[in-house]
């Protein structure tokens, strides 16, 4: 996608998470993938309100090429997510309430989830049948570091439609911008079910 083409997606995007309630205060970071690299978000801003001043251009290294201010803190997850799936054309980050809570309550490395129609709204899903399981990572302020453990981990469970940060939100990808909405409305569906479930369950 072009720079303006793909700031434009973004603050299209921004609202529509904002929206939702999945980016409070100055949370989340978006990136689209360009010609020659991808576009982030700048650091510190309200990602429901963001103008084309609240992006920068970055080459496939990382390396900023255009724009002023800091890229995103967690900038380094956004291009690692890139390294590990070449197809993926769009990340964004979320801080919604429930993906922020499950992740801790999730004592695990992994959140299962089974028995949701759906779980199909996942590229590549096909029935409420298959367990979807989405990699949790322990928040940790070294994003150097987490992006590390994301590649390790990618080796042995690829990562398809994002990850979990534990007690901080979700990353989630796809080969565009509509699949990576799609992926984080269908994610944060399932995971407010669960959520509820879980509540329902400990209240028997
Ligand atoms: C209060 S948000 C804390 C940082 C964070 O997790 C985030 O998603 C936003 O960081 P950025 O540098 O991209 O604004
Ligand atoms: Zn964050």
């Amino acid at each position: 996608m072009q720079n303006n083409a793909a700031k434009s997606a973004l603050i299209e995007a921004g609202r529509w998470v904002s929206q939702k309630g999945w980016v409070p205060a100055t949370g989340g970071n978006f990136s689209i993938k360009t010609e020659t690299g991808f576009v982030v978000t700048a650091s510190g801003y309200d990602k429901g309100h963001l103008a084309s001043e609240h992006f920068l251009e970055l080459n496939q290294q990382g390396e900023i090429t255009a724009g002023s201010g800091k890229p995103s803190a967690e900038t380094a997850l956004h291009l690692k997510l890139y390294q590990l799936q070449p197809d993926t054309e769009c990340v964004l980050h979320t801080h919604s309430v429930a993906a922020t809570v499950l992740s801790r309550f999730i004592k695990g490395d992994t959140l299962s989830i089974q028995g949701y129609e759906m779980q199909k709204s996942l590229r590549g899903v096909r029935s409420h049948e298959d367990a979807l399981k989405i990699a949790i990572f322990d928040n940790d302020q070294d994003i150097d570091r987490l992006a590390e453990l994301v590649a390790q981990r990618h080796q042995s469970e690829p990562v398809v439609h994002g990850v979990l940060i534990r007690g901080h939100g979700l990353y989630a990808m796809g080969n565009s911008v509509a699949e990576t909405r799609r992926h984080i409305e269908g994610l944060e569906f399932l995971f407010a079910c669960e959520l509820e479930r879980i509540k329902l369950e400990s209240a028997l």
